[in-house]
């Protein structure tokens, strides 16, 4: 396999595990992350307890605090910070290619909408790293939880780029016996099945912790990817990627793993928690949280009904019983499936 030079940004739990799993591919790996005592632990004990426990990391991981020193000769670079620091992060990766006067193939693996602009994790990118610094760019979706990749659990997930050169050679760098890397070229579709997931996956959260059972897991999964295609359909994405490992993949996963911070988010707002609360136990990103403030926007913004995230808004923005709010959704007007 031919080796490649590859920069993570972010040494969170996705982050390092994508660094884990190309570094098990023989590639040369950097892993950026902006605390010091995270990069002293990888690189002195190969751990990141906080985020992953005890798992062993590859020893061929290279941690820096220097983002620079990170992304110096790189081929690409995978954007794996949250979505509120994607396009601070972004900013400081374009200052350090200018001065290095290098190009990469950036892939955002980030899941979620920027609060104030609606934008993707690949558009805050593209507007923020000048076009002579990128070789390309993609995007990283599709089921996957750190927890399940990092023990080599059997995961596909897709790489998603415009240019399906791009995405092929994220494919090639990424994929191995236990990762496996499929290509698509619908960026959007892709990006919004990554975000609007995890909204449905509070959701799902919310009704395992109120003890009901599979009749309600299909209606909210069945109509939860209707509304995310609905919304996919506004912006132009193909319907099928709504169908695929970006869309019910990743909704299958989240929405059913008590790996998923969303998951297990959603359980807590059940249990009657404020949002203080679960944010502060959770100690890792709760993309779905902001992402649902973001959805009930653009729904209205689009004219397109999502009754089920507006639910998920209500419960979590104005602290409506979560039981009201599934009463409501089944006493909306009666409707034809299809439509
Ligand atoms: N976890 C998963 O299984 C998956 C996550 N994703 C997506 O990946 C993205 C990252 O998630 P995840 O790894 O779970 O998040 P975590 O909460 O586990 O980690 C976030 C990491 O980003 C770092 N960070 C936060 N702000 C900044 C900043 N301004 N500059 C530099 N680093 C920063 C954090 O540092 P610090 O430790 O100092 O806070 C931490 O290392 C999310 O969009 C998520 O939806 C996608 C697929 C799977
Ligand atoms: O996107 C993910 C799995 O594909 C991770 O979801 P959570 O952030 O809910 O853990």
């Amino acid at each position: 396999m031919k080796q490649t030079k590859i920069a993570v940004l972010g040494a969170g739990s996705w982050g390092t595990a994508l660094a884990n799993v190309a570094a098990e591919n023989g590639n040369q790996i950097m892993l950026w992350a902006h605390r010091a005592v995270t990069v002293e632990e990888i690189n002195s004990r190969h751990t990141n307890k906080q985020y992953l426990g005890d798992r062993v990391l590859q020893a061929n991981i290279q941690a820096t605090t220097d983002l620079k020193a990170a992304v110096d000769g790189a081929e690409i670079v995978l954007s794996v910070v949250p979505t509120k620091a994607t396009r601070e992060v972004a900013k400081q990766l374009n200052q350090a290619l200018v001065e290095l006067r290098q190009s990469v193939i950036i892939v955002a693996a980030t899941k979620g909408l920027e609060p104030e602009t609606y934008k993707f994790a690949s558009q805050m990118i593209e507007e923020e790293v000048m076009p002579q610094n990128l070789t390309g760019l993609a995007v990283l979706a599709g089921p996957s939880h750190a927890e399940g990749v990092i023990k080599h659990d059997p995961t596909t997930v897709v790489a998603v780029s415009k240019q399906l050169s791009i995405a092929k050679q994220v494919q090639a760098a990424m994929s191995n016996a236990t990762f496996r890397v499929y290509t698509n070229d619908d960026v959007v579709g892709a990006e919004l099945g990554g975000a609007l997931k995890n909204v449905i996956a509070i959701a799902a959260g919310t009704l395992q912790s109120l003890g009901y059972d599979a009749n309600a897991k299909a209606a909210l999964f069945t109509r939860g990817l209707n509304e995310m295609t609905q919304l996919g359909r506004s912006y132009g994405a193909n319907a099928m990627t709504f169908m695929g490992l970006a869309g019910v993949g990743d909704l299958f996963a989240t929405a059913t793993s008590e790996h998923s911070r969303n998951f297990k988010a959603g359980m807590q707002f059940g249990q009657g928690k404020t949002m203080d609360e679960v944010i502060d136990n959770m100690g890792m990103v709760i993309e779905g949280i902001s992402t649902t403030k973001v959805v009930h926007d653009l729904a209205q913004q689009k004219g397109v009904e999502m009754p089920i995230s507006e639910a998920v808004y209500q419960v979590l923005y104005a602290q409506e019983d979560p039981k009201i709010a599934i009463n409501n959704l089944m006493e909306r007007p009666l409707q034809q499936e299809g439509k």
